[in-house]
C-alpha cells in the first residue's frame, strides 16, 4: 500500500506544490485523483512512482520508501503519463518481443487475455496508432509484469467512451484480482461515477477529501458534481 507521510513539496520560488501531511491509498478498486489544473495531481503521482524527490517527508510502499529504492519499485509500480515510453517506430509485436526478454516473471496468460479483450492492434507502429491504441498497448506492456501499483495521469481523459471503457474494466477485474492499487487521475465525472471505489480530492496541493464514493453520495445525497462543488466552496470558505 503507498502511504504518504508529512509530505510537502516546493515549486519555484519556495511554492507550494504538494503539503500532505498523511495519505493512504486504497485497495483493491480504482481510486480517483481529481482536482483542477494545477491542483498536484500529477505531481503527487510522479512522487508515488518514485521519479519525483518530496522536498520533506517521504512516501513509502509496503513499509520501504519509494525514492531511494527506485530501482526495486519501478517493477512494481508503473507510472503510465503523456510520453508514455513507447518506441514510435516500432510495432506492439516489436514492444512485446522486447519486454518478454527484458522481464524476468513476464505473465503470458494476462498477456494473451488483453491481446483477446483490447484490440491492440499488432503490427502497426506506434507512430500510426491512435491515443486510445497507445494507451492499450502500455497496459499490455505493464499488466503481465504484475505490477503491485498502476498509477494513470490523466491518460484516458481525451479516449472515446469504447476505449475508456475497455481500459477501467481491465483495470478494475486487475485490480480485484491481485489485490493491486490503481489511482487514476482524472476529471472525467462520467468514469468516476462509473468506476471509482474511492475518490482523493486536491485542492492547490492539498487533500481536502478523501472517501468512498458510496459513503460520499449516502452522507450527501447528491450527485458527485454537486459533492465536490460544496467541498471545494468550504476550503474557500475556511
Ligand atoms: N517540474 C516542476 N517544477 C516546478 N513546478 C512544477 C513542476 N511541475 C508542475 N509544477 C507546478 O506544480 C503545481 C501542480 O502541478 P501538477 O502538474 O502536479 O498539477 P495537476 O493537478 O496535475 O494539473 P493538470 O491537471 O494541469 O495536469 C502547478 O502550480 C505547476 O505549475
Amino acid at each position: 500500500m503507498i502511504e504518504v507521510k508529512n509530505l510537502v513539496l516546493f515549486g519555484k520560488n519556495e511554492s507550494l506544490r504538494l503539503k500532505i501531511p498523511e495519505l493512504k491509498f486504497h485497495s483493491p478498486g480504482i481510486t480517483a485523483l481529481i482536482g483542477h489544473n494545477g491542483a498536484g495531481k500529477s505531481s503527487l503521482l510522479r512522487i508515488a512512482a518514485g521519479i519525483e524527490k518530496p522536498s520533506i517527508g517521504e512516501v513509502f510502499f509496503s513499509d520501504k520508501e519509494i525514492y531511494n529504492h527506485y530501482e526495486e519499485m519501478k517493477e512494481k509500480i508503473h507510472l503510465l503519463s503523456w510520453g508514455l515510453e513507447l518506441y514510435r517506430n516500432l510495432s506492439a509485436n516489436d514492444h512485446l518481443k522486447l519486454f518478454r526478454n527484458v522481464c524476468k516473471n513476464w505473465n503470458y496468460s494476462i498477456e494473451n487475455e488483453l491481446l483477446k479483450d483490447l484490440a491492440i492492434p499488432t503490427h502497426k507502429k506506434v507512430e500510426r496508432m491512435s491515443r486510445g491504441e497507445q494507451v492499450r498497448l502500455r497496459l499490455l506492456l505493464s499488466l503481465p509484469r504484475s505490477p503491485r501499483v498502476i498509477l494513470l495521469d490523466e491518460v484516458t481523459n481525451d479516449l472515446d467512451t469504447d476505449s475508456r471503457r475497455a481500459i477501467f474494466k481491465k483495470l478494475d477485474s486487475y485490480s480485484f484480482e491481485t489485490d493491486a492499487q490503481v489511482v487514476v487521475a482524472t476529471n472525467m465525472i462520467e468514469d468516476i461515477e462509473r468506476y471509482a471505489t474511492d475518490i482523493i480530492l486536491l485542492q492547490k496541493g492539498e487533500v481536502i477529501l478523501q472517501s468512498s464514493l458510496d459513503s460520499i453520495k449516502e452522507k450527501y445525497n447528491s450527485s458527485f458534481e454537486e459533492i465536490v462543488r460544496i467541498y471545494e466552496r468550504k476550503e474557500a470558505v475556511v
